[in-house]
């Protein structure tokens, strides 16, 4: 049985945990952290099969686990990803936004190499990577509008500098364009997906993004299209957001279950 440490105990490390604790991920949650000690208590309390609570991220990979998952921050893959690998476990990572630093992403791709361990970047909350990656050599451009409540986009760095109150908006309004890259730093928590279409497909220069602020919906949409020799391929995923927080769908803590049930399980395994 594989043993999983977690880091980042909120919405989605806790239905992760839950996931681990019912039995349908085949794995034992052996350790878990979260900068916040009450949000691993409240975790904590919620499990059959009780974790340990560790006292630092880097704690986590110096136990005898097989593979810690980040459910956290982008500051949390700075922090503890190296030191994960390092210490011989693999790493599966949802705040993927953080890979588009290029010195992070060369840092962790060495480390993978030289300490033969494996990233895993389930395909969060949206679909259809597999097509991406296939006719990712004939690709010539790709972009993702993404449209959430004002509410889904609260906190986020890009209003620090911002004339936009999310408060006043009262009709579907574009809030942001420009490249992936500028946008998971400007909304770290928000679009994680504009970056794994870059990792997948041309890069987050040239993965155009639209972030959209709309209090009539109660869905994060995404709707990607690319283009290239291959064709055109666009599709909208209307995912309903976590009830505990709004910014993150539902599908992103599906994605990442499955994931983890599939780096568990022994099995017939379908699809690229
Ligand atoms: N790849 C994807 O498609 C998606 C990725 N995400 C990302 O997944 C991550 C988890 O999402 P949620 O659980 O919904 O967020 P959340 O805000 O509900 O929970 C995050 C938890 O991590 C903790 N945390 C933050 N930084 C930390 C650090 N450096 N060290 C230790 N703990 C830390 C917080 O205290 C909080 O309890 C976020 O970064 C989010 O942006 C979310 C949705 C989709
Ligand atoms: O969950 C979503 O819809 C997307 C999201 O927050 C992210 O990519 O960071």
């Amino acid at each position: 049985m594989k043993r999983i440490g977690l880091l980042g105990c909120g919405a989605m490390g806790t239905q992760i945990a839950l996931a681990i604790d019912s039995g349908k991920v085949p794995a034992t949650l052996t350790h878990v952290f979260d900068d916040s000690k009450e949000k691993s208590k409240l975790l904590v309390e919620k499990l059959t099969h009780k974790p340990e609570i560790v006292e630092n991220s880097h704690l986590l990979s110096s136990n005898p686990i097989d593979i810690v998952v980040e459910a956290a921050s982008q500051d949390a893959v700075r922090d503890a990803g190296l030191s994960v690998l390092q210490n011989k476990k693999d790493l599966m990572i949802m705040s993927v936004g953080a890979l588009l630093d290029e010195s992070i992403y060369d840092i962790l791709s060495d480390a993978c190499k030289d300490f033969k361990k494996t990233i895993y970047l389930p395909s969060g909350a949206i679909a259809g990577l597999d097509g991406i990656k296939s006719v990712k050599g004939e690709l010539e451009s790709i972009s993702i509008t993404t449209t959430k409540h004002p509410r889904s986009l609260k906190g986020a760095k890009f209003f620090e500098n911002s004339e936009i109150n999310l408060d006043e908006i009262n009709s579907s309004t574009v809030i942001f364009e420009g490249i992936a890259k500028e946008a998971v730093s400007l909304f770290p928590a928000n679009i994680n997906v504009a970056a794994l279409l870059s990792l997948t497909g041309i890069g987050s220069e040239k993965t155009h993004v639209k972030i959209v602020a709309d209090p009539n919906t109660d869905k994060n949409t995404h709707h990607i299209e690319a283009e290239g020799k291959f064709g055109k391929m666009t599709y909208t995923i209307e995912n309903y957001p976590d009830e505990n927080n709004p910014k993150t769908s539902r599908l992103a803590i599906l994605s990442a279950i499955e994931t983890l049930k599939k780096y568990c399980s022994n099995d017939i395994q379908i699809g690229t």
